[in-house]
């Protein structure tokens, strides 16, 4: 299976008021290193999975309603947890989206699946990938 990931960074504030988050449960501030990876069996007749700069285009796009955003205060969440592993699945559904849309070109509507991670810390990250479909 091939391969090609792709990197963007998104700061956002937010609470997770559930007292299983213990101090996390106050409003707090995250810096998250978001990957990306779109997976294909076979190559384009380009040789290549999708092309890089489409990719970095689609992933900034995604992430730019949520960027410097308080997530607490957004509609589309309201009443979620919005925790790592749940923006990893957010943003699957967008990137998704758009494979499915043709902003990765057509042969973006034909990858195997994408694979979503989000890094909150050097020691801890949540990933979220399945087809495009
Ligand atoms: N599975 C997840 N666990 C936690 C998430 C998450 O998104 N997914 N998020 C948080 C907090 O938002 C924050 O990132 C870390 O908070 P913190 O309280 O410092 O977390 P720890 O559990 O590592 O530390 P403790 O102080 O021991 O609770 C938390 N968990």
């Amino acid at each position: 299976m091939y391969c090609v990931e792709v990197r963007d960074r998104i700061m956002i504030a937010h609470s997770l008021p559930d007292p299983f988050f213990g101090p996390a449960q106050g409003l707090h501030g995250a810096t998250f290193v978001v990957d990306v990876a779109f997976f294909r069996e076979t190559l384009t007749a380009q040789n290549v999975v999708v092309d890089i700069g489409a990719a970095l285009d689609v992933l900034k796009q995604t992430l730019q309603p949520l960027a410097y955003q308080n997530l607490d205060t957004l509609p589309i969440f309201a009443g979620k947890l919005t925790t790592t592993e749940f923006l990893a699945r957010h943003i699957f559904d967008a990137v998704s989206a758009a494979a499915r849309d043709g902003a990765l070109g057509e042969d973006g509507k034909a990858l195997a699946k994408i694979r979503v991670t989000l890094q909150e810390t050097d020691l801890a990250r949540a990933s979220y990938e399945g087809t495009v479909d």
